[in-house]
């Protein structure tokens, strides 16, 4: 049965640690092999991930009404997603067992970015939780440093020059779900969040002790990643899939809470700039051919499509969509 390790990441943080070479061979082995890794040593105290949970609990515990009233829209995909809002591209028409709160970089209202790519702007902070928007920020900063140590890695396993790909992660288009999977019973049918790919670069989860996210692995099992306390999830999304031409892995996966207890995950999805055009850096691997897609381009697309009566045109990158 494949599995998911777990490396200890901190050499990354230490420039000339003599294990450097090896830890990137391990994170090599994970991103080409299965797609996820568990990660230690980031850096990010245990108290940090226990006070986001707390927030992110706090912020689904506001009243329903007030919740609504802060409710994500088509213009600004920003703020409250009420439970069963979205139901998943893959025609199944059950709706996911989730509710959530999206929030995307933080860019002040006057920024001049925003003049080149509508998608950026101020997050909707939740009124209710005032203490929300430091203790996300704080914790979201650290997650760009982790980040930007693991794609240093895959930079230096694959090859690549030097900052090729950290460079892409300036202004960034990154965001966080905050989400609330209530409990399921045994024997309800559907998903906390069904099986699909991330979209993005690569995704930084701290999972909720309970458990319930599983991972298919290449034989078709489906497997729960270990991860110790304090440590993360790592996961390789679309774009790093596309970037390394096929070499890095970005695997189906799903949530299934039967834990009896709420479970709460805010997953942070590193996603590039909006003007960069990703596309194969190294030769792609024999049988994968995908065409080049621009960022700014692809984000909006995945806002766009996830109402339900916004179907994916000709020009609609892939969409993390599972078709069997
Ligand atoms: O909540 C989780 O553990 C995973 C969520 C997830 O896969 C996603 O939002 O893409
Ligand atoms: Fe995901």
């Amino acid at each position: 049965m494949e599995r998911i390790p777990t490396i200890d990441i901190s050499p990354l943080r230490d420039a000339g640690h003599p294990d450097r070479a090896a830890t990137v061979g391990r994170i090599l082995d994970a991103c080409t092999g299965i797609g996820f890794l568990s990660v230690t040593g980031t850096g990010v105290a245990q108290e940090t991930i226990e006070a986001m949970r707390t927030v992110v609990r706090q912020i689904f515990d506001v009243p329903e009404p007030d919740k609504w009233d802060q409710a994500i829209t088509r213009q600004n995909y920003r703020g409250y997603i009420p439970m069963g809002f979205f139901t998943p591209n893959d025609g199944s028409g059950t709706p996911d067992r989730y509710e959530g709160y999206k929030l995307h970089q933080e860019v002040p209202e006057d920024a001049p970015i925003r003049a080149a790519c509508p998608l950026y702007g101020p997050n909707r902070w939740p009124r209710e939780v005032p203490a929300a928007r430091k203790t996300i920020l704080g914790y979201w900063a650290e997650l760009d440093a982790v980040a930007l140590l693991l794609l240093g890695a895959l930079e230096d396993g694959l090859g690549l020059e030097a900052g090729v790909l950290r460079s892409a992660f300036e202004d960034p288009l990154t965001n966080m779900t905050l989400l609330h999977y209530p409990p399921q019973a045994p024997d309800e049918d559907g998903y906390g969040i069904h099986p699909h790919k991330d979209t993005d670069a690569l995704t930084i989860i701290a999972p909720d002790p309970v458990g319930g996210l599983e991972v298919r692995t290449r034989g078709g099992d489906w497997i729960t990643p270990d991860c110790p306390p304090g440590g993360f999830v790592v996961n390789i999304g679309d774009m790093l899939e596309l970037w390394s031409g096929g070499r890095l892995k970005s695997t189906p996966h799903r949530v299934v809470n039967r834990s009896g207890q709420e479970r709460y995950s805010f997953p942070y999805f590193a996603v590039p700039r909006h003007d960069v055009v990703v596309k194969p850096l190294l030769e792609p691997i024999p049988g994968f051919d995908r065409p080049a897609v621009h960022c700014g381009h692809w984000s909006a697309e995945i806002w766009r499509t996830n109402w339900s009566d916004e179907t994916a045109g000709d020009d609609t990158p892939e969409l993390g969509t599972l078709h069997n």
